[in-house]
């Protein structure tokens, strides 16, 4: 029976647990001065009166237990970053519960009839309830003239209405921190979406302008991804920075320059043992086969312009010969005419491979051989 006596001089206190005893009064006041306690546990006495917001001070509180007592007053002051356990059921609390502990569950709130707020019901509209934490200066405002500096007050009927003019701004301001004005939030809402419009656009351009260029080159053949690679890839002179390559023709003949190579539909033909063969049609119909050679960096220009000399000079009924080349230091192609009957190891064998055959072939089309006439 009676109050708690005085604590204050017991600093290195870390554990008190008082309850299930008789214990009358406000609560303690010497309690919120042991800095050192992490276990506080009043529960089950006859304490009366608000929760100090002096317990805020009780920075390494861990556990916090009033339940079964009739503290009374709102408990939107309480502010203790470390509680895991709290329970302050039982009691005859009002207001809304604060942020920080709306993350406990609902028992550790239950029977206050006047605390609402999660996990408890949601408040009812501000301003028009007494009970709530945002019409009560003193909640937020401990330090407010002509009331007790360290109590939250004690009765929801002590409250000030919210009008009351000794309501400081400050203490407004507090309590509108960390709420966000309906306004704001369809304000936030319509930004992101505008945002979220402009990127999407964005993103349809670009890839619509890539999707019709594609188109466009490809003039609506089946052009695989991969069949390009002979032009997306090359340091063409559209490129800052890169040196112009060659186009060197035979016969005497230009009948088309580097540009109509890259604007040509190519179709994958084969790849051989220097590289890979492309079929290309041009935009006059011309259809030519494209060699890009696999190692573009074998031998030095010269050498390469040397052995094209010779290759461009060789004529035969059965020979394929080189139309032209061009000439890049990372980019080599061989452009011939496009032979449609395929290859004679394809008309000997199909798709089906002898060894033999395909060393035969191999030799031809080593040599450039192709069945121009079959
Ligand atoms: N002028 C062309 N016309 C039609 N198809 C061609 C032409 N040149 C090459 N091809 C086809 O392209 C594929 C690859 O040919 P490429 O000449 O690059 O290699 P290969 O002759 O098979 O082997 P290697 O390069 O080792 O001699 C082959 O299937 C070939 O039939």
């Amino acid at each position: 029976m009676g109050p708690v006596p005085d604590l204050s001089n017991l600093t290195a206190l870390k554990l008190l647990f008082l309850s299930h005893n008789q214990f009358t009064g406000e609560f303690p006041a010497s309690v919120t001065s042991l800095f050192r306690l992490y276990r506080l546990d009043l529960s089950s006495n006859n304490f009366t009166g608000g929760i100090p917001v002096t317990i805020n001070r009780l920075t390494h509180l861990l556990t916090l237990r009033l339940e079964e007592n009739r503290f009374s007053g709102p408990v939107s002051g309480l502010n203790l970053p470390n509680l895991q356990d709290l329970n302050i059921s039982a009691n005859r609390l009002s207001g809304e519960i604060p942020k920080s502990l709306s993350s406990f569950p609902m028992a550790a709130f239950g029977s206050n009839t006047a605390l609402c707020g999660a996990p408890l019901e949601k408040c009812k509209s501000i301003g028009s309830d007494p009970t709530k934490p945002g019409s009560d200066g003193a909640l937020a405002s401990p330090l407010m003239p002509g009331r007790n500096p360290t109590v939250i007050a004690s009765s929801p009927s002590s409250l000030p209405a919210s009008g009351n003019p000794n309501r400081t701004p400050n203490s407004q301001r507090r309590h509108n921190a960390g709420k966000i004005s309906p306004l704001a939030l369809i304000a936030i809402i319509l930004g992101d979406v505008l945002v979220l419009a402009l990127v999407s656009l964005l993103l349809y351009c670009y890839f619509w302008r890539n999707y019709v260029a594609k188109m466009r080159d490809g003039k609506g053949s089946k052009v695989l991804e991969g069949e390009k690679i002979v032009y997306s890839s090359s340091p063409y002179p559209a490129q800052p920075g890169f040196e112009r390559g060659r186009m060197v023709f035979f016969e005497g003949v230009r009948r088309f320059e580097l540009e109509d190579l890259l604007r040509a539909s190519a179709e994958m033909l084969g790849k051989g043992g220097f590289g890979t063969a492309y079929k290309a049609v041009l935009d006059d119909g011309n259809v030519l086969a494209v060699k890009r050679l696999k190692d573009a960096n074998v031998g030095g220009k010269r050498e390469f312009e040397q052995q094209m000399e010779v290759l461009g000079r060789l004529r035969h009924p059965n020979l394929v010969s080189l139309k032209a080349y061009y000439f890049a230091r990372e980019e080599k192609l061989l452009v011939y005419d496009y032979m449609p009957n395929g290859s004679l190891f394809w008309l000997l064998h199909g798709t089906f491979q002898m060894p033999f055959s395909f060393i035969y072939e191999s030799v031809l089309s080593f040599s450039g051989i192709k069945l121009g006439n079959i």
